[in-house]
């Protein structure tokens, strides 16, 4: 679906990115550069792009296992939100941005605050599949917190990670905002999309939510 983007727009059903010479190509436009989100850029991208599309990466999986001191968190009470686990069997679900022309340096430049300075996430060249077009995989770079990195908080049980989300908050908000918006978007993503772990924190967070504070409030956390 091609559709020219700004900042603020919310990524529709369906795009893909480009690449300046360090990053991987858009074969069909070598100006162009694919960005996959699968975290909170799946539903704040926050820079212009020419067009996105719903789909996976293969050999990943998505791990709430980063902290975070600044969007979700505090130095205090880190927040945790997602990183990409290497995992032969895994898939993770998300959204590819393609970015062209000027957007291209513009995405990386705002992106490179946003999830290397802020955030302590890498860059790495994936092999994208479109769900519209799984026998069309695209190349893109993803933003990946390694376990090098000092924010890296690594595995924890999902009942810990549940509290430790109910309980922080950031610059971009409540952490538990992240982790739901997050669900919400695989809800969209229909069946096929499966995330046990994400699913299993969701869990947990509904179970203790009644307990950690009253309706009422809950809904004003988000
Ligand atoms: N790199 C992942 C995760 C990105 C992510 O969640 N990064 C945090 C930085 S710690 C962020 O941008 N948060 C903004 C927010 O929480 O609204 C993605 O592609 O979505």
């Amino acid at each position: 679906m091609k559709q020219e983007s700004t900042a603020q727009n919310t990524p529709p059903a369906s795009p893909p990115t480009s690449s300046p010479v360090q990053h991987p190509r858009d074969d069909g436009d070598p100006q162009a550069l694919w960005i996959f989100g699968y975290g909170s850029l799946v539903w704040r991208p926050d820079f212009a792009y020419s067009d996105s599309r719903v789909g996976f990466v293969r050999g990943y999986s998505r791990r709430f296992w980063q902290g975070d001191t600044f969007h979700r968190g505090s130095d205090k009470m880190p927040g945790r939100v997602v990183t990409l686990l290497e995992d032969h069997e895994g898939c993770t679900w998300g959204v590819a941005y393609q970015v062209q022309g000027e957007q291209v340096s513009e995405a990386l430049k705002y992106l490179n605050v946003r999830e290397a300075v802020l955030g302590g996430y890498d860059t790495k060249e994936v092999t994208f599949y479109p769900q519209d077009n799984p026998d069309q995989p695209l190349k893109a770079l993803a933003y990946v917190a390694t376990p090098q990195n000092p924010g890296y908080l690594g595995p924890a049980p999902e009942e810990a990670i549940a509290t430790q989300i109910l309980a922080c908050r950031g610059f971009s908000g409540h952490n538990l905002e992240y982790l739901l918006r997050l669900a919400d978007f695989m809800q969209l993503c229909g069946p096929q999309a499966q995330d046990e772990h994400l699913a299993a924190i969701v869990d947990a967070v509904g179970t203790m939510l009644p307990c950690f504070c009253p309706t009422e409030q809950a809904l004003a956390l988000v």
